[in-house]
């Protein structure tokens, strides 16, 4: 299937014939010309990657051609609605903002589950990681990098005590990357330290083997310390045992990537804690790959909080370096994310990175004041560390006596560490010694294999096991006939390709809107009033999802969530068509054969300018451009001077612009040019044009203009219609 970026993906074809689907490629995508200098626009860049076919760029790239480009380091984004089938299109767009590494997180508890789950059940705060959803959203991300026109990696979790199953599953389906550390599952999953450890041996072997990028778990001891500055040392343990331990077992370096977590947040000066530790960790662990995680722990509900510390985050990227870094999306605080909340993160991260383009050619990390000695402490508390653990009897010892997350700053140790006893756990006792006649007729396999005379590999015995021979996959479809994407789909049929629309933020047709209310109240009190204002609105299950206060008394901005009830019908839509612009070779023509002059001006008490001169001025293709002359009476212009003008100048049209709405004093301006017009006698003989950021074509037409330009016209938008109207009225 080719994608129209006109259409949307097909779900039920996409599902079509998914158990012959074969991956395209095993392993990792960096991104292509990541060390090269490259124009882009008016600019050069020097640390940005090969451009894409298809894609959105930032608001801001107006002002600057519509360039996008594209940082050197792989952004992540982390999607997790619970059904895969929304978040394929999540993927889509995420993929034109920026984004070609896509992060799935599981369900809860998948770790847990000791197989391989089948189906597509629904998920709760994750998708269940089965087979068929990671077939249907590789294949589905296979359409979506040509549609970009770059190689998108396709990420999950490999841990839990189903790990080395979930690796052989992810090997034969093309996953690129995935989590991988014992110690999350030891520490966080509470699943038997030796179980984890010789699990892992085999779930990494087999990563090596699909080249696949491992990302390690040290983040979440980041999320999870009291005091998470406190934790630095550990972390850089943690990423220290895990990757020695990953490259024994045959990972190669350039696949193994540190998750390291900014550990601070505003109002703790974060950047004087969170630099040095960055600086640290990459002079520890130079041969591996950073992965720049954002902050999670001093995420709240607030969206512009999270965006600002996310940004500080990134420029700590920018400064120390990153490879691969992921986003977190601002409403990570509220609840799983929503599709725009996820573009909003890649977004944060492309604006920023773009932003600090170069930026360590400038500013330099000076380690020979506060930062160098910072650096040089953690250092050393990180390898005291590793002493202590070499001298209470290593790794697992060092997890019984709860060395892990504990909160002191170590060397100080408050005790209250997650201790793990080594004979305890989730699937302790269910580790056997390989018999010396052990053998597996397998192509990867981790330690001892007893192989039988006469073959020459292992997976010779059964003809070549599944990595060899991909036909001897076996694909499980739908197991649980009351859920499955089938049943999902049935039940949303109509909200599909069809005319009849709902609101959305995380599946199709869920109707979840979100209002931003402020009430001069205090917060508590507040808080009920935008309840029942949801109620009022027609809005179905409101809650508040963020409350700001702006004064204890005086007021209280909330922001509401709410489902609507009803289905909107696109065909009752009354959309006016889009006005077609004139070529500019035609514009010129016709303003060389019979000229045009105009008289322009900001009117009322309005001060702004900006917009009406880059409207005029040929710089910004202004009308000046074409060959139409103007008087510009410049702002606050009274609107009886601007139709004198006209009047006296015998102008041809009025261009009058409002940005100020307040009291709708913008519609009441257009009204009085129109009128005025007409008791002078020049409405028939002169052009009336309006313009501003809040002006919409229909708003103008019905105050009396012959024609309104709203946020993004520009000169040859209004040139266009001034030649197309003088036409008409000739
Ligand atoms: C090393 C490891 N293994 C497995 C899992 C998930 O596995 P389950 O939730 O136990 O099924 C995780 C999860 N990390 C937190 C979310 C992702 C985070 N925000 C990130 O971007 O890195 C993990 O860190």
């Amino acid at each position: 299937m080719k994608l129209d970026p006109n259409k949307k993906i097909d779900i039920k074809e996409l599902l079509q014939d998914l158990e012959s689907y074969r991956p395209r490629r095993r392993g990792w995508h960096w991104r292509d010309g990541r060390d090269q200098k490259r124009q882009i626009g008016d600019f050069e860049y020097l640390e940005s990657s090969e451009g894409l076919k298809n894609y959105v760029p930032l608001p801001g790239s107006r002002g600057f051609g519509y360039i996008d480009p594209q940082p050197d380091c792989v952004i992540t984004t982390e999607i997790a609605s619970g059904r895969f089938e929304d978040d394929i299109r999540r993927m889509r767009m995420a993929a034109w903002h920026g984004a070609d590494h896509i992060m799935v997180i599981r369900t809860a508890g998948q770790s847990h589950i000791d197989s391989l789950l089948e189906g597509t059940n629904q998920g709760i705060g994750g998708i269940m990681v089965t087979r068929k959803q990671v077939r249907a959203s590789r294949k589905a991300l296979d359409m979506i990098e040509d549609e970009v026109g770059r190689p998108i990696n396709f990420h999950s979790y490999v841990s839990g005590v189903a790990g080395p199953d979930i690796a052989v599953m992810f090997a034969e389906e093309g996953i690129n990357g995935a989590h991988q550390d014992p110690q999350y599952n030891v520490l966080y999953r509470n699943v038997n330290m030796v179980r984890s450890f010789v699990d892992a041996c085999e779930a990494k072997k087999i990563m090596a083997w699909a080249d696949m990028l491992q990302i390690d778990g040290a983040h979440n001891a980041n999320a999870t310390a009291m005091k998470a500055w406190k934790v630095m040392p550990e972390l850089m343990v943690q990423h220290a045992i895990n990757s020695a331990f990953s490259q024994k077992v045959g990972i190669k370096p350039e696949n193994i990537a540190l998750s390291t977590v900014p550990p601070t947040a505003p109002p703790a000066p974060c950047m004087r804690l969170d630099l040095p530790y960055a600086v640290a960790l990459r002079d520890f662990f130079t041969e591996y790959k950073m992965r720049a995680q954002q902050n999670t722990k001093y995420m709240e509900s607030d969206a512009r909080e999270a965006t600002v510390t996310h940004t500080l985050n990134l420029m700590i990227s920018r400064l120390t370096g990153a490879d691969i870094q992921s986003t977190i999306t601002p409403d990570e605080g509220r609840n799983v994310p929503w599709h725009y909340n996820n573009i909003a993160a890649i977004s944060t991260a492309k604006q920023a990175l773009d932003g600090m383009d170069g930026l360590k050619e400038m500013v330099k990390i000076d380690r020979d004041g506060i930062l160098g000695k910072d650096v040089r402490e953690l250092k050393e508390r990180a390898v005291l560390f590793m002493e202590e653990i070499l001298e209470v009897g290593g790794y697992f010892k060092s997890v019984e006596d709860g060395f892990f997350i504990d909160s002191g700053y170590y060397p100080e140790r408050n005790g209250d560490g997650i201790p793990r006893q080594i004979d305890g756990g989730i699937g302790v006792g269910a580790i056997f010694e390989r018999d010396k006649d052990y053998f597996a007729p397998v192509s990867v396999h981790y330690g001892y294999n007893a192989i039988p005379e006469g073959f020459k590999k292992a997976s010779d015995a059964i003809g070549g096991d599944t990595f060899e021979d991909p036909s001897k996959i076996v694909y499980v479809d739908e197991l649980d006939e009351f859920d499955n994407v089938n049943v999902r789909l049935e039940e949303l049929e109509r909200y599909y390709d069809t005319k009849i629309v709902k609101p959305e933020v995380e599946w199709r047709a869920d109707g979840v809107v979100a209002v931003t209310i402020f009430f001069p109240l205090d917060e508590r009190t507040a808080e009920f009033a935008a309840i029942k204002c949801g109620e009022k609105m027609g809005l179905e299950d409101v809650t508040v999802i963020h409350k700001n206060v702006m004064h204890p008394s005086e007021g209280t901005l909330v922001e509401i969530k709410g489902k609507v009830k009803f289905d909107i019908n696109i065909d009752e839509l009354v959309i006016p068509e889009k006005i077609p612009v004139l070529s500019e070779a035609e514009i010129r023509e016709e303003i060389q054969k019979n000229p045009m002059f105009v008289v322009a001006a900001t009117v009322g008490e309005d001060e702004h300018s900006v917009g009406l001169k880059e409207t005029l001025d040929i710089k910004h293709g202004g009308i000046e451009g074409f060959g139409i002359k103007y008087l510009y009476l410049g702002t606050s212009c009274p609107v009886e001077k601007l139709v004198d003008a006209a009047i006296e100048t015998n102008a041809d049209a009025i261009l009058a612009s409002t940005i100020i709405t307040h009291d709708d004093v913008h519609i009441k301006n257009m009204r009085k040019i129109h009128e005025l017009c007409i008791e002078k006698g020049i409405r028939d003989k002169v052009i009336l044009a309006c313009g501003g950021t809040q002006v919409t074509n229909e708003i103008a037409v019905e105050a009396g203009m012959d024609a309104g330009f709203g946020r993004g016209c520009h000169g040859i938008d209004v040139a266009s219609f001034l030649v197309k109207k003088r036409r008409e009225m000739k």
